[in-house]
């Protein structure tokens, strides 16, 4: 990475309008649209089969739409002359042939963009394959291979990245560099779209998110608002629910009951410490719980879900 700022412009946009895929009957993506500006790592989430992976191939070409548009910095990838300039991907990173080693591998990628070679050894440097370079790459872990595929999206110094589920496969220590690489990409003004069947993954990388099932866009949003709408609530155990039901609302906390616990919501936890103890009231627990963005996500996704547990031996994909 060289560290350059990109202006916040309709450069390094992704524009995908009405666009719709259909594989004979399968409808894989559905009239969706949406726009990706730089500055934001875009979570982009649907559960199995929701059309994702559909999604980012029409982006780069790779498969075109039944019908409408998907535009990189305003036009379709394929009237792109140097397109890793434009649009670096991370797809299937199993993809590289095991017999090249990572230097041959991005020297021909690089020269077919006319991308100089020194830029080879940077991205090397950049994703810390440099000791490794010159061997092959059948003999390289899929954390490897995730960072050779990472170098090569990086190649063209692209302001528009895409990452196909990176963290799958990955160990702790790969998935924290993935994570952190994507929001050092989109500090610098780099558009960054990244797919996931995850919600807890993206609640920790992504900015905003997009949901899709079943090939249409069922929410678009920041991960602030979604974490602002599913607002965190307090748990509080006392020897006298009564009386401390009573201090807590008329502190104007809302009070619920859950077995033989309060829940209490609309007051910070501290605060409702000190309500209970200027009152008089003993509290034997008071545990904060974030709510949790990802029943909010499956309930979303619930009814758009190919797949359920019952009849998953359905698929034969899985
Ligand atoms: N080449 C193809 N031929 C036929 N059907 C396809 C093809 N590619 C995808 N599909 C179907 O389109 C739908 C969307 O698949 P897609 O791979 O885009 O979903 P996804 O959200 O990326 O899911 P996953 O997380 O499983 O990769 C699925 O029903 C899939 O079976």
């Amino acid at each position: 990475m060289r560290g350059r700022a990109f202006p916040a412009t309709v450069e390094h946009m992704i524009d995908v309008h009405e666009l719709t895929k259909r594989y004979g009957p399968v409808t894989a993506v559905s009239d969706l649209s949406f726009t990706i500006r730089g500055g934001a790592v875009t979570g982009f989430l649907g559960p199995n089969g929701a059309g994702k992976s559909t999604t980012m191939r029409m982006i780069l070409g790779l498969d075109a739409p039944t019908s409408g548009s998907a535009l990189v910095n305003g036009r379709p990838y394929r009237n792109t002359p140097r397109p890793l300039t434009e649009i670096g991907a991370l797809l299937d990173a199993s993809a590289v042939h095991g017999g090249y080693n990572a230097v041959t591998h991005l020297t021909a990628l690089a020269r077919s963009n006319r991308i100089g070679r020194r830029r080879v050894a940077e991205v090397l440097d950049t994703v810390g394959l440099t000791d490794v370079a010159h061997r092959r790459v059948k003999g390289y872990s899929l954390g490897m291979r995730q960072r050779l595929g990472v170098a090569a999206a990086l190649l063209g110094d692209p302001g528009v990245l895409l990452f196909d589920e990176p963290v799958n496969g990955l160990d702790p220590e790969g998935i924290r560099w993935i994570r952190g690489l994507m929001r050092r990409l989109a500090a610098e003004g780099r558009t960054v779209l990244v797919s996931s069947h995850l919600m807890t993954e993206m609640a920790l990388t992504a900015d905003r998110i997009l949901v899709l099932g079943r090939g249409r866009l069922l929410l678009e949003s920041s991960i602030a608002e979604m974490t602002a709408r599913h607002r965190t609530d307090v748990l509080v155990r006392t020897d006298d629910p009564t009386r401390a039901t009573t201090v807590f609302a008329d502190a104007g906390g809302q009070v619920t009951t859950e077995d033989d616990a309060l829940i209490v919501v609309g007051l910070p936890h501290t605060e409702l410490g000190r309500i209970a103890a200027g009152n008089g009231v003993v509290l034997t627990e008071l545990t904060p719980r974030s709510a949790s963005l990802e029943d909010a996500y499956l309930r979303l996704t619930a009814d758009h879900t190919d797949y359920t547990e019952g009849n998953a031996d359905v698929d034969s994909r899985r």
